[in-house]
């Protein structure tokens, strides 16, 4: 059995594919662990998990990928270990209130990572969402009522795949910005990228 290493986009493993040596390419077969790109956002994510889980393959999936943090004591370029995640804005509104797929009586919404592995990273309370939140009125709403650390545009579709084929499931964020009315010159990419890529190195040459 093998790992699969999952992210949305190659430059978020920029390092990882120099290191390991890899080909170009969105689906790459290593000697110890496979590597997926998805592609951004929950249904490109779904789908090309969709195809390549079907292969009882893998024993562990790891979704590795930057976020933004709705926290301002979590430091930009720092790692959490994102064990619970919730499709933020999957539901109904109902005046002011909102209703969950849960409340509509149509599934989940909300997902927990499963793996006895120990990863020494602090934990974190993640939302996956379709559009990235940079209204203020919004991410004071989000935060009301769902207390998220993170946001992501992936992680819940990872965990609810995984759910599905009962496969464990990893999700190691790396913070690239704040969650505020959108200033990307303030997002610092290339440091939560090298030092995801530095964790997911050794994380993956620890287990082999
Ligand atoms: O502009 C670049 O150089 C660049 C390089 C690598 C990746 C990116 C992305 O924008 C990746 C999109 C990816 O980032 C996640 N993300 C990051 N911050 C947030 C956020 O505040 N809210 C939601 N998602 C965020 C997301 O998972 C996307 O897949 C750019």
């Amino acid at each position: 059995m093998k790992t699969l290493v999952v992210a949305a986009t190659k430059a978020e493993l920029a390092f990882f594919y120099q290191h390991f040596n890899l080909p170009e390419g969105d689906f790459i077969e290593a000697r110890n662990f496979d590597l997926l790109i998805t592609g951004v956002g929950m249904v490109a994510t779904a789908y090309s998990l969709g195809r390549y889980l079907k292969s009882s393959k893998y024993n562990l999936v790891l979704n590795v990928g930057i976020a933004g943090s709705f926290d301002r004591s979590v430091a930009l370029g720092s790692l959490l270990n994102i064990t619970e995640d919730i499709f933020a804005e999957l539901g109904a509104e109902n005046g002011d209130q909102f209703l969950t797929i849960t409340d509509l009586g149509f599934g989940e919404n909300h997902f927990y990572s499963k793996s006895n592995i120990r990863i020494d990273l602090p934990v974190a309370k993640s939302v996956t969402v379709n559009c990235v939140s940079g209204n203020q009125k919004s991410i004071d709403a989000l935060v009301k009522r769902l207390n998220p650390v993170t946001e992501s545009m992936e992680g819940a579709a990872v965990f609810y795949a995984c759910k599905q084929e009962h496969i464990d499931c990893l999700q190691v964020r790396s913070i690239s910005n704040y969650v505020e009315p959108r200033n990307k010159d303030k997002w610092k990419i290339g440091l939560a990228i090298k030092n995801l890529n530095d964790w997911a190195i050794a994380f993956i040459g620890d287990m082999n």
